[in-house]
């Protein structure tokens, strides 16, 4: 297959059926595939039994797909499955931009995960911790010899660590990291099953009661990367010199940096762009929601995810580094349909591929809304887009849809009543011809 070409020009006048055939001869998708894309059940309902519990049918998110990524130098198309308007957009148009000065560089850690053993009872909480340390080789080995499949594509447990937590009400607590090193997987399940099996032997060596044996969601060790450098040339719109684009953008970074009420919106929206591949390829976006804010914690207050600088020759710069817990197999990775489509349309070969793909979508993301935000305001791109919503509670259906919200996005209007009054005109207008 050749590589792919991300860029998507006027993608968006197509209709959906053109763009699924873009998507199809673009990713190499076979006919199998392509068919699963274009009906709408494509998770039918026997299959869906079998991945959670009483069931009564499927779910479904729209699926865009995003344009113009290239990381380290290759073209990456990115699907996103979510509800929320000018996401998509918003992240074609920052990729497109990020392009034009060299594209994304992205790297991460080793996909390593830890899960937690909690030893109560100890009143040498000191003590147990150094004779844990010294026979870390017995559990660690312990730990391995469950898992051959891990053990055999290289993963597996690579060490622990020994934390004592001494002020808590309930008396001093051993915790016990197993670090594991869970290659294309997310790894939840396959830690969990080695916290549960080292715990007798932790039992035995430090006379302790083990109680909790799960993975941490703070996944710290499994960091995914992206850094982008944006000239003020690019930056530059109608209104607004690129340079002076810069300076607004770094004041809205300030903001968060500091202010948790607006850290909280500024990393919602880079979730905006991560939590949609996240759900494209069927991971637990709960897990990489949960790790992200904790990561965003780690400094002893609540700040921004990203970072954004201006370097010596006066270019943005942005970066992003946080857990990023995501697998190729396992979960649901495998069993929707969807979702293994979804990861042959980007092309990524490994979890940690995947890991960065999400990041640089989550920094686009925040650049878009900085962008907006620090200039001209989120409403005039956002409500455009959700012009398109809001025709659809007034009733409109078919080609209404589109005449609806052209008119209200035209009169800056963008309100349900109003939608309905234009609904109604457009409607009495075509009954009186
Ligand atoms: C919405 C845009 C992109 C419009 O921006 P624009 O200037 O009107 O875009 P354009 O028409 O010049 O098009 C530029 C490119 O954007 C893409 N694009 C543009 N429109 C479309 C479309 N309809 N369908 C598909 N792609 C689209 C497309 O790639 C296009 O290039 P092309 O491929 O055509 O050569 C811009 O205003 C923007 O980036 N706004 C930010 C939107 C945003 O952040 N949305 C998230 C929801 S708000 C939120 O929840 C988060 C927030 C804001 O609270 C976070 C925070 O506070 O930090
Ligand atoms: N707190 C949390 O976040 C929790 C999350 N979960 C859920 O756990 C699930 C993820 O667990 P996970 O352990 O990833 O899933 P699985 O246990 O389904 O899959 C992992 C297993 O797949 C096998 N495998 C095959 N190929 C590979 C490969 N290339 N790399 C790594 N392993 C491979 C391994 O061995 P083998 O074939 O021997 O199994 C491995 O143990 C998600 O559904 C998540 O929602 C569960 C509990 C808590």
């Amino acid at each position: 297959m050749n590589p792919i070409d991300s860029r998507l020009p006027q993608f968006r006048s197509l209709t959906p059926q053109q763009r699924l055939q873009h998507i199809v001869a673009a990713a190499g998708l076979n006919p199998d595939e392509a068919a699963l894309l274009n009906n709408s059940g494509a998770l039918d309902r026997q299959l869906a039994d079998g991945m959670i519990e009483n069931v009564i049918g499927t779910f479904e998110l729209p699926l865009g797909v995003a344009g113009y990524f290239k990381l380290n130098g290759r073209d990456m198309l990115i699907p996103m499955a979510v509800e929320e308007p000018s996401v998509v957009a918003a992240a074609s148009f920052m990729a497109k931009l990020v392009r034009e000065c060299g594209g994304f560089e992205t790297s991460s850690t080793p996909p390593l995960m830890r899960a937690q053993v909690q030893v109560l009872g100890l009143t040498d909480p000191h003590g147990a911790r150094q004779t844990l340390l010294r026979r870390s080789r017995e559990i660690i080995d312990l730990a391995n010899q469950r898992d051959k499949v891990l053990i055999g594509l290289g993963g597996g447990c690579r060490d622990i660590e020994v934390h004592v937590l001494e002020d808590t009400r309930r008396g001093p607590m051993v915790v016990m990291h197993l670090i594991v090193d869970v290659r294309d997987a997310m790894g939840a399940n396959t830690v969990n099953t080695m916290a549960e099996s080292v715990s007798p032997l932790v039992e035995e060596i430090t006379g302790g009661q083990v109680r909790l044996r799960i993975l941490s969601n703070l996944a710290d060790l499994r960091l995914s990367r992206a850094r982008v450098a944006l000239s003020p040339q690019v930056l530059t719109t109608a209104e607004y010199e690129g340079q002076d684009v810069i300076e607004r953008i770094l004041d809205a970074y300030e903001f968060a940096a500091v202010d948790p009420y607006r850290a909280a919106t500024h990393n919602k929206g880079i979730m905006n762009g991560i939590d949609p591949v996240i759900v494209a390829t069927g991971n637990d976006w709960r897990a990489v929601e949960a790790g992200a804010h904790a990561w965003a914690c780690r400094k002893g207050h609540y700040g921004s995810l990203t970072r954004w600088e201006k370097d010596a020759r006066g270019w943005l710069v942005g970066s992003l580094e946080m857990p990023m817990p995501v697998g190729l197999v396992g979960g649901a990775t495998k069993t929707h349909p969807l979702s293994r489509i979804a990861l042959k349309i980007m092309g990524v070969q490994t979890a940690q591929e995947l890991g960065e793909a999400a990041v640089a979508v989550g920094l686009a993301q925040n650049l878009a809304a900085l962008r907006a935000l620090a200039t001209e305001g989120i409403q005039r791109g956002h409500m455009a887009l959700h012009a398109r919503n809001i025709a659809i509670m007034s009733g409109a259906t078919g080609s209404e849809i589109d005449r609806v919200a052209r008119a209200m996005g035209q009169e800056k209007d963008v309100r349900v009543d109003r939608a309905h009054a234009l609904l109604k005109d457009l409607r009495g207008h075509f009954s009186d011809e």
